[in-house]
Parts: structure tokens; sequence; C-alpha cells
């Protein structure tokens, strides 16, 4: 081990001391209070902050999908902020059941400029923070834990002093002992004692109290302790919304919310795809799809999926990851053989009023605008199965199995060759090349059958690439006696080993398509018919076949 690359300087994160831990029996039934904070703790993350108009559209975005609470910013910290927040209440942009939230720190000149902010609006969120870490009392504040009590209770009195002069307006206080993670857990208790001492909430008029992991410390079951040991020790639960605000930096931020919602939590704070300071905050979208895909209402609408994405990376400048959990542009396609044939088998068999239950995609790509073209795609390291499910969905052609299995190696190959996705047009190109060659030995001309009962008699002529020829024979139906014919022309013992037909529904003139295999003189060989009429499809179908056969090569020759 190098000394630079030192994981020795790390001490571990203590677990939580705790018997009566609750949280690991429980599971999520209803989702919590859901509150954005996109356009606060999202837009204060961004190399470049959001425009008014960037900050306008995802708040109308936010809207959209269902938020009831939407931290809009700190607007005690930039003009912009400020502006935004003066501009929802002037223009009347607040829904009636939707409650803006701000941020400020605890500091009198900042708390008086965000109820100027403020003024006017029918309900607020204020939402009050100071670090009660022991590394940010020890280095940023140099102060001890009754300092910080101190810094917390002054704020606290400041805001509800402010508030009081708004009487108009509905105000909601929050309080978050920032980098509550890195903070003992009875200081974050005493500290928020001493906030609500000074609030006096009651269960009709709750506090808000958000526990925040401002950085993640530790697996996702000791963020869930931290809450619940929390919720078990903190005064007046009745009168406390307990909220959470996880971040990404061990990349559980949703697993930990998650967690935390089991272990007590009522509401969550996060931003859409988890954007937010260093590795992201939680991302709502994934924890309340998580939610729909168990039967559970998320309360909020991600139908509009595409959307979403377009209005997010155009107000934030980032892409949306093509594997990001449900909006990614992979994530509901599968390349893989086996994926593809599992896929194709369970949708194939699906009943619309059934419940969902498809091998490997946890949702119903079609719930968020998705559609089934995309779920699979064709490279290398696919199989029949997903080739033939491109046939089907885009062309119509219902291939038999024989004869995806004798397909498919022309499309491996192809793939291994070229190095890259196989798209549905290439599929086809070289479905229509390997079965319908326009160069081959035997074309069909006129022909005539002659039904009888137990016998028909077929006569045609065939163009072959040494000149015209008559052909002529019997048997028990049209193909029979055609082979018979072929058997003449061609001195071969031919078999028709598989036969398939079916109509091309996306044939506008009512096509039919034939497929045949044919064992000429022990060889298999595959061919496709495709005609409005059916006996027409059938013998070219035929032909096509023979003329891949090495006695149609040897003809040629
Ligand atoms: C975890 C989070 O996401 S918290 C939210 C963080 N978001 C932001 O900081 C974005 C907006 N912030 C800003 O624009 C600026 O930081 C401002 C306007 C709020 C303050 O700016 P400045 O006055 O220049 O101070 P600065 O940003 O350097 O903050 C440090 C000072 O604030 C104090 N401070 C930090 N947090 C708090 C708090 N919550 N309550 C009271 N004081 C605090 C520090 O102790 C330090 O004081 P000192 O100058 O006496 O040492
Ligand atoms: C302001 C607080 C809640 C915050 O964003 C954090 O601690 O991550
Ligand atoms: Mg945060």
């Amino acid at each position: 081990m190098s000394e630079r690359f030192n994981f020795r300087k790390y001490p571990a994160f203590k677990p939580v001391q705790m018997v009566n831990r609750t949280w690991p029996d429980k599971t999520i039934t209803k989702a919590p209070l859901w509150c954005s904070v996109d356009l606060r703790d999202g837009n204060q993350a961004l190399i470049e902050p959001m425009t008014p108009q960037q900050k306008l559209d995802l708040w109308d975005l936010l809207i959209k999908v269902g938020f009831k609470e939407i931290e809009i910013g700190f607007p005690s910290a930039s003009s912009l902020d400020y502006d935004f927040c003066r501009k929802l209440i002037d223009e009347g942009r607040i829904p009636e059941d939707v409650t803006i939230q701000v941020l400020t720190q605890a500091r009198p000149e900042l708390i008086a400029k965000t109820f100027e902010a403020l003024e006017g609006v029918r309900r607020a969120v204020v939402h009050l923070y100071n670090s009660t870490s022991t590394v940010q009392r020890d280095y940023v504040f140099g102060l001890d834990r009754q300092g910080i009590i101190k810094i917390a209770q002054e704020g606290a009195k400041m805001v509800a002093d402010a508030a009081a002069q708004y009487p108009d307006t509905e105000w909601v206080f929050e309080y978050s002992p920032e980098s509550f993670t890195g903070t003992e857990l009875d200081f974050a208790v005493e500290v928020v004692d001493a906030v609500n001492a000074v609030w006096q909430p009651t269960p009709q008029s709750p506090v808000i109290v958000n526990l925040p992991a401002t950085v993640e410390m530790s697996t996702p079951n000791v963020y869930a302790d931290q809450i619940e040991w929390f919720c078990q020790h903190v005064q007046n639960r009745d009168s406390i919304l307990v909220s959470v605000h996880t971040h990404n930096d061990r990349g559980c931020a949703v697993a930990a919310s998650e967690l935390a919602v089991l272990a007590g939590a009522d509401r969550v704070e996060g931003t859409l795809f988890g954007n937010g300071e260093r590795t992201g905050n939680m991302d709502i979208l994934t924890m309340a799809m998580n939610m729909y895909s168990q039967g559970v209402d998320p309360m909020l609408d991600f139908e509009h999926m595409d959307e979403i994405i377009e209005v997010y990376k155009s107000a934030t400048h980032l892409p949306v990851h093509p594997r990001h959990p449900y909006a990614g542009e992979l994530v509901f396609t599968a390349f893989s053989g086996s994926h593809q044939d599992a896929i194709k088998k369970c949708l194939s068999r699906r009943d619309e009023d059934s419940i969902w239950e498809v091998a490997y995609l946890p949702i119903d790509p079609a719930d968020i605008g998705r559609s089934y073209q995309e779920v699979i795609r064709i490279n290398s390291q696919s199989g029949k199965g997903g080739i033939a499910y491109v046939l089907e969905q885009e062309y119509g052609y219902q291939l038999p199995r024989w004869l995806q299995i004798d397909f498919s190696p022309v499309v491996q190959k192809f793939a291994e060759e070229s190095e890259k996705e196989v798209n549905p047009t290439t599929i086809k190109e070289l479905f229509v090349s390997t079965y319908f060659p326009q160069e081959r030995q035997y074309h069909l001309g006129d022909y005539k059958v002659n039904r009888t009962d137990g016998a028909d008699s077929l006569s045609a002529d065939l163009t072959t690439s040494t000149g015209a020829v008559h052909v002529e024979g019997t048997g028990n139906g049209v193909v029979a006696a055609f082979v018979n014919a072929l058997e003449t022309l061609t001195g071969s013992k031919i078999v028709v080993v598989e036969y398939s037909e079916h109509a091309l529904s996306q044939s506008a003139e009512a096509e039919a398509v034939c497929y045949i295999q044919l064992n000429v003189d022990g060889e298999r060989v595959c061919g496709v018919g495709q005609s409005e009429d059916i006996i027409q499809a059938s013998l070219d179908g035929i032909l096509r076949a023979l003329s891949r056969s090495a006695v149609a090569t040897k003809a040629a020759a």
C-alpha cells in the first residue's frame, strides 16, 4: 500500500447503539410528504446557477410533476434568488395547494431580508439552518455545544419575531441541524429541543425538523438508526414533521431516505435526477418510482419522462446518464440474448389486466411514455429471440423458431464484423438478402394448378440461370406437386421439413408470408415467400429455399 493511498487516515463510522430498533421489519406503504430542493440545493451546486427563465421552466415542471412544497432558493444570499421569489409572488404563480420554502442562515440581516422577499405570500416555509457537527463546531465556528445552541435559538427567535411582523401569511418553520450525520445524536436532540422551546410547535401547528445527511458518512442502516433514535428521544414528537435530506457521497442517498422513512421520517427532501452538491442530493424521481414499482402511489407523476428530462437538461446543463434508474435512455433496453428471449416470452403472454410480471423490466416502459420498440436492441451479444422480436415489432414477420435459429447467425456475423449495434432496417435488409435474394437459380413464371380428389397436379414455367424450363408434378396438395416437379427437374430428393404461414398484418395489400424449410439430398435450406396469393407465396418460398442449396449451386455452374 502506497503512503498516498492510505485508508488508515479514515476512522470507521461508529454505529448507533440500539436494541429496540423497529425499522428493519417495516415496509413503505404510503408516500412521504415530498419537498423538491432543485431550485436551491440543486441550483447552488451548478457550475452556472440557473437564469430566471431556467428557474421558471423548472418551477413549472415541478408543479406539473405534483410537488406541493418547493424550496425555491436562498433569497437573502443573491439578488437572483430574491427576484425569483418576488416574481412568483407578484405574478401569482404559486398554485393554491403549493407552498414555497426558502433557506436562510441564522444571521439577523439574512433573516430580515428573507422575510422581505416573502412579503405578501399566502403560505411559506422558512428554513433555518446552522451546522451542529463536531468538525464544524471545532473548525468553522470555534464554538462548544452551548455556543451552537445559542446560534440556533437566536436564529429561531429572529425568525419567529420576523414572522410576527407579517400576520397575513401562514408561516411554517423548518429547522435543520446541518451536518446531522456528523453530530452526536444526543446533541442533535438537544439543539432541536432548544429551537422548539422557542417556536413552541403544537400538533395542529407543527414545525419541520429536517435531519440532513449533509455528507453521507455511513451505510444507510446507520442513518435509519440515527433517525429512529432521534424520533424516540426528541421532545414533542407529535408536534414535529421529521424530514430527511440525504446526499449521495457513498452512492446510497435513495436507500438512506427509504430506510429513514421506515425509521419514522414523515417528509423527504431531494431533487430530480439527484442533482445537488458533490455527488448530488437524493434522487426523488428514483425514490418515487421505486414506490410506484411496488404498487404504492408515489403522489408524484413521472408519466411524461421525456419532457421532464428535456426541461431538466436545459435548466441545469447536466446530462441524464443513459443508465439512470427509470429515466435513462438504455434502462429498458436489452442487448443480451437471454434477456431478450425472456422479455419476448413474457410480453407475448401478457394479459393487459394482470399484474406486471416481465423478466428484466421492473416497470412497464409504457407507463413513463417509453415504447416497446426500444426494449430490445441488437448487437453481437443478442440472440435469435431478440432478432425475431425486432422483425415482428417493426415489420410484422413472425419467424418460426426453426427460421430464427437459421437467421440468427447471419445477424450475429454482421454484428461481429461491423462491431456496431444492428438497427431494425439493417436486420430487415439482412433478412431480405438472405431469404429473398434477387440473384438466384430458380424464378417462378406462369403456373397452373389442377385440383382433383386425392392428387393435385401442377405445371409451371421456371427461369433458371441456364435458361427457361417447364416442370410438371403431382402430389397430395399443391406444395407436394411442386416438390415432385422439382425432384424431377433436379434429380434430387426433396422433402418439406417445415412449413408455416401467416398474413402480414403490416402490409397494406394483405399479403401472406410463407416460411419453408426443405431437406435437399440431406441438406437443410430455408426460404421465404411473400405474396397477395398464398399459393404463389408457397411456391416462391420453395424456390428460394432450393436456390440456396448446393444442388442449385451445382446446377448454376
Ligand atoms: C449544506 C448547505 O447546502 S447549506 C446552504 C449553503 N448555501 C449557500 O451557502 C449558498 C448561498 N450562500 C451565500 O451566498 C453566502 O454564503 C451568504 C450570502 C449566505 C453569506 O456570505 P458571507 O457573509 O460572505 O459569508 P460566508 O459565505 O463566507 O459564510 C461564512 C460565515 O457564515 C457563518 N455561518 C455559516 N453558516 C451559518 C449559519 N447557518 N448560521 C449562522 N452563521 C453561519 C460562518 O461561521 C462564517 O462566519 P465568519 O465570517 O464570522 O467566520
Ligand atoms: C441546508 C441543508 C438542509 C442542506 O442542504 C444540507 O445539509 O445538505
Ligand atoms: Mg443539501
